[in-house]
């Protein structure tokens, strides 16, 4: 039997490749001649390149840059070629600060300025950022002072204080520090700037903002949205992600792309499913929003495709079967269900996840001999 291992993160418990690595010894623990091919994925968010790392190689470059909370944090991105992969999370992401100093009106994107700036003068030609898992809510504003735009210091110090910005902000500088290098941001939240759907109603929340924060940091980045762009990138579908580092990379003559596409293409998932009799995927939390063009969704698809069965095993499902069967999806599993509960899932991840792959492997070495039977769970 030859299985692609496929996983997002599981956030908050496991990285992908620790999340791929337990699928893998709880597999052959049960069918040790199982061929496994591990592909730890991610979409643009934390992962993006520790996997894009194990996939392509590379060099790894070490920064040390301002972190969400104007401390210095140090961050690594990845070189191939003439393309640095750099990772938002990893300047500014949420798990760079304490629950308790969560605050998306102070936190600063400076820090992913910074590594764009560090790749440029290491020759990169081409800048691919990976959006998501942020901490911010400033609109790119503080990765755009990192790279040259005034008034800088207004722009660096968190979204809250751009609601006070009173002239135009010069970007002159920050695009000639790109002039002659393809910027992409890389994510699938599709989100646009400001509003009911945009950065601070949509992801504030889960950075520590209430209701009132959110209404005073959309007004910020409209204030903000005012001083750099008359035009209608504000609207543009990725504006949002990352509170707003989308918008701020648009203003420089950056382009949206899919972050799923651009891992799946680099890793050259398609290769390899058309090669196996199983993909298995999974992450945190397998939802609704899992299938509007999350990682697993694009797992499904590419196996879906080549006409290989997909299975999911995820910390927690809330799909239902025909849901997920239209979405090309055999089977789902849930580390809640299979540990007994949700403490159960969070504090013993790893080897909860083994047990299940072990329990997934005997139900397809079983259907495979014809004397077991498979369920969805
Ligand atoms: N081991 C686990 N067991 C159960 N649930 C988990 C586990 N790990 C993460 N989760 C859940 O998944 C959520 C994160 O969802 P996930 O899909 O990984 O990330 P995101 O939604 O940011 O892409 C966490 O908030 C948690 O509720
Ligand atoms: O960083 C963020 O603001 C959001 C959206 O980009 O990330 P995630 O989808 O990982 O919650």
């Amino acid at each position: 039997m030859r299985i692609v291992i496929a996983p997002d993160k599981f956030a908050g418990t496991l990285s992908a490749v620790e999340a791929a690595e337990a699928v893998a010894e709880g597999w052959r623990s049960a069918d040790p001649g199982v061929q496994a091919r591990l592909l730890p994925l991610s979409d643009g968010g934390p992962g993006f390149v520790e996997v894009l790392h194990t996939a392509l190689g590379g060099t790894l470059h070490e920064a040390e840059v301002t972190g969400p909370l104007g401390t210095p944090v140090s961050a690594r991105y990845l070189v191939s070629g003439a393309t640095a992969y750099i990772e938002s999370a990893q300047a500014c992401g949420l798990h760079r600060v304490p629950e308790d100093r969560r605050d998306p009106g102070r936190t600063t994107s400076r820090g992913v300025g910074e590594l764009i700036a560090d790749a440029v003068g290491a020759g990169a030609r081409s800048v691919v950022v990976g959006l998501g898992g942020s901490s911010t809510n400033d609109g790119g504003a503080g990765m755009l002072a990192a790279l040259g735009a005034e008034p800088g210091a207004g722009l660096s110090g968190g979204g809250a204080v751009l609601a006070g910005l009173e002239r135009p902000v010069d970007l002159a500088a920050a695009r000639e520090a790109l002039r002659g290098v393809s910027l992409v941001a890389a994510t699938d939240v599709d989100n646009p700037l400001l509003g009911l759907h945009g950065a601070s109603a949509v992801f504030g929340p889960q950075k520590g903002a209430d209701a009132d924060q959110v209404q005073r940091l959309d007004a910020a980045l409209a204030a903000f949205a005012e001083a750099t762009d008359p035009g209608g990138l504000r609207e543009a579908s990725g504006a949002g992600a990352a509170g707003g580092l989308g918008y701020g990379m648009l203003l420089i003559g950056g382009t949206v792309e899919s972050g799923v596409a651009r891992v799946l293409g680099a890793v050259g998932l398609a290769g390899d499913v058309a090669a196996a009799d199983l993909v298995i995927t999974g992450e945190g939390s397998f939802d609704t929003q899992s299938l509007r063009g999350k990682l697993p969704h694009g797992v499904a698809k590419a196996a879906a495709d080549q006409g290989v069965p997909c299975v999911v095993l995820a910390g927690a499902v809330a799909v239902g079967r025909q849901e997920a069967a239209a979405a090309g999806i055999a089977e789902t599993y849930s580390l809640v269900e299979s540990a007994g509960s949700t403490e159960a899932a969070l504090s013993r991840s790893a080897e909860e996840l083994r047990k299940l792959a072990a329990d997934v492997a005997r139900r397809w070495a079983g259907a495979r001999s014809g004397a077991g039977e498979r369920r969805d769970d």
